[in-house]
C-alpha cells in the first residue's frame, strides 16, 4: 500500500507519522515548509510576538508587583531571529519524527493528475507516484481583497507582520475576527497605537457577546478606535501612510494596515478535476465523517477541508485519516466532533470556549443551568495582580452534565483543557468540585463555578 500526502501542516504530517508507524509506505510533498506555511509561518509566529509583548506588559505591572520600573524597548531584529528561530526549530523536529517513521519526504509542488496519480515538480526535478490512497493536506493562505495590494511595507497580510520590516505608529487592522483581534492585541501591547475595521457591531462576531464585550472594553482602555459596521472598500496608500475608505464614506488613516479578512484554501492547481474530487465554491473540498471526498480513497484534511480551520484539528483529523487508510472498517471509529473542539483567542485577557455556549442554546431553546464566577475573587488572580475575567460553565439542569464553557482571563487558554474534558468525556458539574483543584490556583474559579 502507497499512500501520497500534499502537504506537510499539522494534517498532513500528522497522517504520515501515524501511517508509516503503522506499517505503510508514506511519501509526503510539501512546497515550502515542513510543519505548515499556515501553522509555523501564521500561527507559532503570530503567538511568539504576543508572547514578546505580553513581556512587555508584565514589565509595565512590575510596580505593582512591588519592583522598581523599568523601561523596556523593543528590538525588532531580536524579535526576527527569536521567530525564525522558533520556526526554524519546529521544522527540524517534524523533520527528523518523519525521517524516524520512514516517511519519503518530497520537496516540490505535487498535483493530482488522475485518480491514483500525483505529480511532483521540485528543484531536484519531476516524478509520477502512484497511489493506493491519497491525502490533499494543503492547507490555506490569507485572503487578500480585490482593493488591496499588500508591499510588504505599509499595506501587509498576516505573513509580512512577524515583525513588519519597522514598527507602525499607527496600525490599521481591517478585519475584526480572531486574526484581527490578535493583531490588535500583538501591536497594541508593542505600543503602537491601533484603529479596528469592525464589519458587524461586535468584534469577534458569533462568539459570545459577553466575551466580546470583555474584549471591547479592553481594546477602549487601551485607546483602541473601533469603526463598528464598516466595511473596507478600498485604500490609499502614500509616502506617509495609508488610508482605508469604508463602504459608508468612513474613511481611517493610519502609518500602516494589516488585512485579516480571512484565508482561502490552497485548491487552485491540485488537479482536482481530473481526479474527479468535488470542490465547493468557496474552494473547500468537502469530506464525510471519515474524511473522505467523494472519491473514496481520496482523503482531505485541515484547513482544505472547510471544517474548523485549527491546528489541534487538522492534526485530529490527519491521525483519524492514517488510522482508516491502515486499517479501515477494522480500526475502532474515531469519532471527531467538531462541535467539541476547545479553541483560544491569545488576546489579553485570553479568550477561549469549549462545546455548547450560552447564546446558543438561548437561540435553540434548550434548558441550560449558566454558572459565573469572576476571577476578581481568585486568591492567585491576587498574587499574580490580575483579577480580570470570568469562568463560565453551561451544564444540563437535569443530570448536571457540563455542556460548554467560556474562560475569559490570565491562562485561560490553559484552563480550558480541563473543560474539554469535561465535555468530551460527559462529566458532570460535581466531578469538576470532586477533583480538588490545587490551592492557589485560577482552576479554583472552574470548582467554583461548578459548584
Ligand atoms: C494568523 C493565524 C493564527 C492562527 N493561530 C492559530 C492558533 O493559535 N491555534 C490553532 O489551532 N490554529 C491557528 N491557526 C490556524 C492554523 O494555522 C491552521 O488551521 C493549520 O495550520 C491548518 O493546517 P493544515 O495542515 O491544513 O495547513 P498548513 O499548516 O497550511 O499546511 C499545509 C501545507 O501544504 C503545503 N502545500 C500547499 N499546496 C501544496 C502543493 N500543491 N504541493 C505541496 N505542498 C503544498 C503548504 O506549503 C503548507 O506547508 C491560525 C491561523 C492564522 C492565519
Ligand atoms: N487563536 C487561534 O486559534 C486562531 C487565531 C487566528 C486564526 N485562527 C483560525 O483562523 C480562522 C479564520 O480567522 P480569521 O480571523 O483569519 O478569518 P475570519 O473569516 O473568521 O474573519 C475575518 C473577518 O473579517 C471581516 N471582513 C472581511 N472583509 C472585510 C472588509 N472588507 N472590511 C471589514 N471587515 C471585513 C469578516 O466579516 C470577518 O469578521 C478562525 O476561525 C480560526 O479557526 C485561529
Amino acid at each position: 500500500m502507497h499512500f501520497v500526502i500534499i502537504g506537510a501542516g499539522p494534517a498532513g504530517s500528522q497522517a504520515a507519522t501515524d501511517a508509516a508507524r503503522l506499517g505503510v509506505e508514506v511519501t509526503l510533498i510539501e512546497r515550502e515548509v515542513v510543519g505548515g506555511a499556515a501553522n509555523l509561518w501564521d500561527c507559532v509566529p503570530s503567538k511568539t510576538m504576543i508572547a514578546t509583548g505580553g513581556a512587555m506588559t508584565d514589565v509595565g505591572r512590575l510596580e505593582q508587583m512591588g519592583l522598581g520600573r523599568l523601561e523596556p524597548t523593543l528590538d525588532l531584529p531580536a524579535l526576527k531571529r527569536r521567530i525564525t528561530g522558533i520556526a526554524e526549530h519546529l521544522e527540524r523536529a517534524t523533520t527528523e519524527v518523519l525521517r524516524r517513521q520512514g516517511v519519503r519526504l518530497l520537496r516540490g509542488t505535487g498535483r493530482l493528475t488522475g485518480p491514483r496519480t500525483v505529480l511532483v515538480e521540485g528543484p531536484e526535478g519531476t516524478e509520477t507516484l502512484e497511489a493506493d490512497a491519497i491525502l490533499l493536506a494543503t492547507g490555506s493562505r490569507p485572503r487578500v481583497p480585490a482593493w488591496a495590494e499588500p508591499d510588504g511595507q505599509r499595506v501587509l497580510v498576516t505573513r509580512d507582520a512577524y515583525p513588519p520590516p519597522e514598527l507602525p505608529e499607527h496600525l490599521v487592522v481591517v478585519g475584526s475576527g480572531v486574526t484581527g483581534v490578535e493583531f490588535v492585541h500583538m501591536f497594541t501591547s508593542l505600543g503602537a497605537q491601533v484603529s479596528l475595521v469592525v464589519s458587524r457591531q461586535q468584534v469577534l462576531p458569533g462568539k459570545d457577546p459577553e466575551v466580546a464585550a470583555a474584549l471591547e472594553e479592553e481594546f477602549l482602555r487601551r485607546g483602541v478606535q473601533l469603526l463598528k459596521g464598516a466595511r473596507a472598500v478600498g485604500l490609499d496608500r502614500d509616502e506617509n501612510g495609508v488610508t482605508v475608505h469604508c463602504h459608508d464614506g468612513r474613511a481611517v488613516r493610519g502609518s500602516h494596515v494589516l488585512l485579516a479578512v480571512g484565508s482561502i484554501p490552497n485548491s487552485a492547481g491540485l488537479g482536482l478535476e481530473t481526479a474527479g474530487v468535488e470542490v465547493s465554491e468557496s474552494g473547500h473540498v468537502p469530506i464525510n465523517h471519515h474524511c473522505q471526498t467523494n472519491v473514496p480513497h481520496i482523503y482531505a484534511a485541515g484547513d482544505l477541508s472547510g471544517k474548523l480551520p485549527l491546528s489541534s484539528v487538522a492534526t485530529m483529523q490527519g491521525r483519524k485519516i492514517a488510522e482508516h487508510v491502515v486499517m479501515g472498517h477494522t480500526a475502532a471509529h474515531r469519532h471527531l466532533n467538531y462541535d467539541k473542539a476547545p479553541s483560544a483567542i491569545f488576546t489579553d485577557p485570553e479568550i477561549a470556549d469549549v462545546g455548547l455556549a450560552e447564546a446558543e442554546a438561548f437561540a435553540s431553546g434548550r434548558k441550560i443551568r449558566v454558572t459565573k464566577v469572576p476571577f476578581s475573587a481568585s486568591p492567585r488572580a491576587l498574587i499574580a495582580g490580575d483579577t480580570r475575567g470570568f469562568v463560565k460553565i453551561v451544564s444540563d439542569p437535569a443530570t448536571g452534565v457540563i455542556l460548554g464553557g467560556s474562560i475569559v482571563g490570565r491562562n485561560a487558554s490553559e484552563l480550558i483543557a480541563v473543560l474539554a474534558v469535561a465535555v468530551t468525556a460527559g462529566l458532570r458539574v460535581q466531578d469538576i468540585v470532586d477533583s480538588m483543584p490545587v490551592h492557589p490556583a485560577l482552576a479554583e474559579a472552574l470548582a467554583e463555578a461548578a459548584d
